[in-house]
């Protein structure tokens, strides 16, 4: 697939056209007409990470065409980037040009951007960081006025801390977030809060206790945790569990027990098939879940986590891949029907869309 025209004048037709085809993949299952939510047309994207390419004296910004992998495409300006990246690409790359020491076996550069405006850059090199490559980092970083990381084999120099604070408004609330470096962050930030809206509007009413799996840095969590008694939030990776923590503290969430547990984990610890030192402090048995929230990566549910959810009255489901999400509805359907849908244009100018389902049991089915 080449890389995608960016083209706001095609917006619209482009996302009507994904909006169709969501429609028709999902038709065998009587979905209701989704709710679109459109991202901006651009500067949407909070990530963005770029190749360096050196030739001479010159280094660019490069990004590849998987048709055309050894050639690299230069990145002169990148709009659909947030405005802090944008503002910060030229800068940067006057000053790496500029520094020996700065721009020597420099293979990779990662930014990291909030809606507050914050800025976090990573550089990555194929050499050994130095004191002489701290001293002028610290230099670039007090310049740019952004957090500063240096990374090569083995080596990680955080010049001042590797997270940003994203700050944003949600249903009265103001939501704070530890983003880590690293770690898993939705990349469209004004999608992802429309996604928010969306999951505590179909979690609103719901009453009991939430089970939430993939909840990586509490995104959902946070926003969630108010609309139920009590929640058990799951995450496999470390450092996500880590900003989760924060984040819940941040935004005094007290209703929250966070475990590090993969899914096919808790949903043998839930099957009381295997038990877990992790789980001591939590008393499984005490939990009035009502609803299963995921959030999984590409490849979807597992089949214990398919099993798991086939107990909830309410799955709450945002899924990154309609293809795996339509296997997982399938394998569901004899017991829940979707009762709403959404679909989140996270991605504008490619093929890919983030949708939302809320499937509840069907009347009479246990
Ligand atoms: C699409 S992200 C969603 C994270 C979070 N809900 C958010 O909105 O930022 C999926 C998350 O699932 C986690 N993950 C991947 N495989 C997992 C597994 N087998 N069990 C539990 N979590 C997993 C990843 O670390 C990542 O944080």
């Amino acid at each position: 697939m080449p890389l995608p025209a960016i083209d706001p004048a095609e917006y619209a037709s482009q996302l009507a056209d994904k909006v169709t085809q969501f429609k028709h993949a999902f038709a065998p299952f009587a979905v209701p007409e989704p709710t679109v939510f459109p991202s901006a047309p651009l500067h949407y994207r909070l990530r963005a990470e770029f190749r360096m390419w050196h030739d001479g004296e010159r280094v660019d910004y490069a990004m590849f065409d998987p048709a055309e992998p050894k050639q690299p495409i230069a990145i002169e300006q990148f709009d659909i980037a947030a405005e802090p990246i944008c503002a910060a690409m030229p800068r940067l790359r006057e000053r790496l040009q500029a520094s020996e020491t700065l721009k020597r076996r420099l293979f990779q550069v990662e930014f990291l951007a909030t809606l507050r405006g914050e800025l976090m850059i990573s550089l990555i090199y194929h050499r050994p960081l130095d004191e002489s490559w701290e001293g002028a980092a610290r230099e670039l970083a007090a310049e740019l006025g952004v957090q500063l990381i240096g990374r090569s084999r083995k080596q990680k120099i955080v010049l001042d801390r590797d997270w940003v604070l994203e700050q944003f408004g949600l249903d009265g609330r103001q939501l704070r977030y530890k983003q880590i470096e690293g770690s898993f962050t939705q990349p469209n930030g004004g999608v992802n809060r429309q996604m928010l809206g969306w999951a505590c509007e179909q979690a609103r009413g719901a009453g009991g206790d939430l089970l939430e799996l993939y909840c990586g840095n509490g995104n959902f969590t946070v926003a969630l945790a108010p609309l139920f008694d009590r929640v058990l939030a799951t995450e496999v990776s470390k450092t996500s569990v880590e900003a989760a923590h924060y984040n819940l503290a941040a935004n005094d969430i007290g209703n929250v027990a966070m475990v590090r547990m993969s899914s096919d984990e808790i949903s043998a610890a839930l099957a009381r098939t295997r038990e877990f030192r992790r789980m001591k402090d939590v008393d499984l048995d005490s939990y009035r879940f009502s609803t299963l929230f995921v959030d999984p990566p590409r490849s979807g549910l597992d089949a214990p986590t398919i099993e798991l959810a086939r107990g909830f009255d309410r799955i709450l489901y945002i899924s990154c891949n309609p293809h795996t999400l339509q296997e997982n509805v399938a394998a569901l359907q004899g017991t829940h029907g979707i009762a709403a849908a959404a679909v989140f244009d996270q991605f504008p100018y490619t093929r890919h869309l983030e949708c939302g389902l809320l499937l509840t049991r069907r009347a009479g089915v246990r």
